[in-house]
């Protein structure tokens, strides 16, 4: 199975975001974000690093695009820094912020890659912050403001434009679990900011409707399929709910315009207020063009009273990632065929899939075959899905390069690319850069 095999306009990339790669973190009028705050809070990084300098992007994106080149992509996935625009978050525009990605887009468009703009990766603007950021509806207004600018300045040559990078993760993961900025941990609030970013989303989208724009819109979840440990009933039902958590709290609502009745109901009866205004989320609705799905693996959960949802995720036996989160290839191939099924049918692309192993430089070179193994299989079972028919359009190795991987610093490495810290962040091509090459130039086969 080789490259020529997938469908002749199918778009090969990697992705990044703008906080894991950029730097120059208070450089040129950029304005702080949730991100810099939090990764500058002491105990909240693993390995107390920030993304102050990162992969120093903001000043060698040309040398990165020659990487992109040289890989043979003909797309990049990348998010554009709301507080590098509006250092604020509103109001007054930093025009070298706009400079930088008029740039970008411009060198990736003369380097025949095709752009996919994500508007917003998590990197919030902190003076809305101080304003109750995603629970606060005057960030949903400033954040259409933001979304009305770049469709202004960069429609014309982006043609595919993502609003919102896993909407789990801006809410339950960052004020549920507390895990990511701004760290708050209260469901209520979380809730509420998943109904934001749904209602900011669906605006956005009707926003750029209006624009006439030649290009396509969407969102991109993180999505995973949800097994039972066992086939009892409570089991299932714990599947039930966490699928919904996990899975539905954001399909439905951009695609059927409610939430899941299932767990719906949970809530309402934990949060009696939360139903004065969850018939609203029918805004997120607006009709997209595609869907981004970010698969990385599955969860496997068993019947758990305690919880809420009746859950608790189990660890299963079988090949795990650096992050310890299980290798389940054919659940990328599950996850595109249910999705095409329950709610296409509707253009998907992979907007992410990858692994972090413990990549170590040995006599020059870095030997990561899990990562091969791990890439080679997930393109197999992409490709098992589109000879199902489903409408997979293209596909993101997450990442280009090592960068700055959250709460954990930049002790996780994901790149195709790697990064040495200790020695001017040079891009170094790890072994599954050059078999990735050779991929895409139909040299080599998946077998
Ligand atoms: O963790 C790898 C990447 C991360 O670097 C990206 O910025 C982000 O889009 C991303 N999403 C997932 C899947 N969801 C997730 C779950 C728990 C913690 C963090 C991310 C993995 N990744």
């Amino acid at each position: 199975m080789k490259r020529e095999m997938f469908p002749s306009d199918f778009l090969w990339g990697v992705a990044t975001a703008s906080y894991q790669i950029e730097g120059a973190y208070n450089e040129d009028g950029k304005g702080e974000s949730i991100w810099d705050r939090f990764a500058h809070t002491p105990g909240k990084i693993k390995d107390g690093t920030t993304g102050d300098v990162a992969c120093d992007h903001y000043h060698r994106y040309r040398e990165d695009i020659a990487l992109l080149k040289e890989l043979g992509v003909n797309s990049y996935r990348f998010s554009v820094s709301w507080p590098r625009i509006f250092p604020c978050g509103k109001g007054e525009v930093n025009q070298k912020g706009l400079d930088f990605y008029n740039a970008l887009v411009d060198e990736l468009l003369k380097q025949g890659i095709k752009p996919l703009l994500t508007l917003y990766h998590w990197d919030l603007p902190q003076p809305l912050q101080f304003h109750g950021g995603w629970t606060n509806t005057d960030t949903v207004q400033a954040f259409l403001e933001y979304a009305m600018l770049l469709f202004k300045t960069l429609g014309d040559r982006v043609e595919l434009w993502a609003t919102f990078n896993e909407p789990w993760c801006i809410s339950f993961l960052s004020h549920e679990l507390g895990e990511h900025a701004p760290g708050i941990k209260d469901r209520r609030t979380a809730l509420q900011v998943a109904h934001n970013v749904l209602v900011a989303h669906g605006k956005a989208v009707k926003a750029f409707r209006g624009k006439n724009l030649p290009g396509k819109i969407g969102i991109v979840l993180n999505l995973y399929p949800v097994h039972p440990l066992s086939e009892s009933e409570q089991d299932k039902e714990a599947a039930t709910l966490s699928d919904c958590y996990r899975n539905r709290w954001f399909l439905d609502p951009v695609f059927k315009g409610k939430y899941p009745e299932e767990l719906l109901s949970v809530y309402q009866k934990l949060y009696g207020d939360f139903a004065k205004d969850y018939e609203s989320i029918q805004v997120a609705s607006e009709k997209m063009d595609f869907l981004g799905v970010n698969y990385y693996s599955r969860e496997v959960v068993s019947y758990d009273p305690k919880s809420i949802l009746k859950s608790k995720t189990v660890k299963v036996e079988g090949k795990r990632t650096d992050m310890d989160w299980e290798i389940y290839p054919q659940g990328i191939q599950e996850i595109l065929v249910r999705i095409n099924r329950e709610y296409g049918p509707i253009d998907l692309y992979v907007t992410e899939n990858g692994a972090a192993f413990k990549d170590e430089m040995k006599n020059g070179k870095i030997q990561d075959y899990e990562r091969i193994d791990f890439l080679k299989e997930h393109f197999k079972n992409t490709y098992y899905a589109i000879q199902q028919g489903v409408p997979v359009k293209g596909y993101f190795v997450w990442s280009l390069m090592d960068n700055f991987e959250w709460a954990h610093g930049y002790s996780k490495r994901f790149g195709l690319f790697y990064v040495d810290y200790n020695d001017n962040l040079k891009r170094i091509p790890k072994e599954s850069a050059r078999w990735f090459k050779k991929f895409l130039n139909n040299e080599i086969s998946l077998e």
